[in-house]
């Protein structure tokens, strides 16, 4: 199970400092939550911080979109050379577009779905995807409560991967703490993205054994 600690919930007063402890923590990815204060009532990190994280990481970054003019973002933040980009397609009307113009900057693309978006919306995006996010809270905030009916729609989207792309990477965002860790590796998650659960603990190590 990979871990991608979520930087929403560390101190932004030192910054590149928590993404130091965190990458010796032992994370896999740094969990980067871009935020526009249109696509979600929240605003956090603009392209310059972002590339000052990337600066501080010794781990690739996973960056989460939750913004509108989804390309125009794309283009912004490309060069900063993140592992992933993520995007939500409830925002997007030109799904296929968007992947082939991150593939283009030679980033792994990935689509994200709000709690109440249904997997079968995948049906044809899923194969040309490297990873897909589902949201286990509403988008905008860290430290919010965990939605269970994740877990069924994480069984669903595997036997979808299984049948149209075996390699694809499932993650899991929102609540994600040691009480749900198992039954969301149970029902097939790769990679879990937790944000206060990590940076809330006093061993941040520790938090992340915990998950894995
Ligand atoms: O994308 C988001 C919130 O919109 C997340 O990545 C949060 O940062 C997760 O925080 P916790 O729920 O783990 O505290
Ligand atoms: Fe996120």
């Amino acid at each position: 199970m990979k871990i991608a600690p979520s930087i929403l919930s560390a101190d932004f007063g030192k910054l590149a400092e928590e993404v130091k402890v965190i990458c010796n923590a032992g994370a896999d990815f740094i969990h980067v939550d871009v935020m526009d204060g249109h696509f979600v009532p929240n605003m956090t990190m603009g392209p310059m911080i972002v590339e000052a994280v990337s600066k501080a990481s010794t781990k690739p970054l996973d960056i989460h979109f939750m913004v509108e003019n989804i390309p125009f973002f794309v283009d912004m933040y490309a060069h900063i050379k993140p592992e992933f980009i993520t995007f939500h397609i409830e925002e997007e009307k030109h799904i296929n577009r968007v992947i082939q113009q991150i593939r283009n900057y030679d980033i792994r693309p990935g689509v994200v779905l709000n709690p109440a978006t249904p997997v079968s919306l995948l049906e044809y995006i899923v194969a040309d995807v490297d990873m897909v996010l589902l949201m286990s809270v509403n988008p905008g905030f860290g430290g919010q409560k965990f939605i269970p009916s994740v877990i069924d729609k994480i069984k669903e989207l595997r036997e979808l991967a299984i049948k149209k792309n075996p390699n694809l990477l499932i993650e899991v965002d929102g609540g994600v703490n040691d009480k749900n860790a198992k039954l969301l590796k149970e029902a097939g998650a790769d990679i879990l993205v937790a944000g206060s659960f990590v940076f809330k603990s006093n061993d941040y190590k520790k938090a992340i054994e915990s998950l894995r």
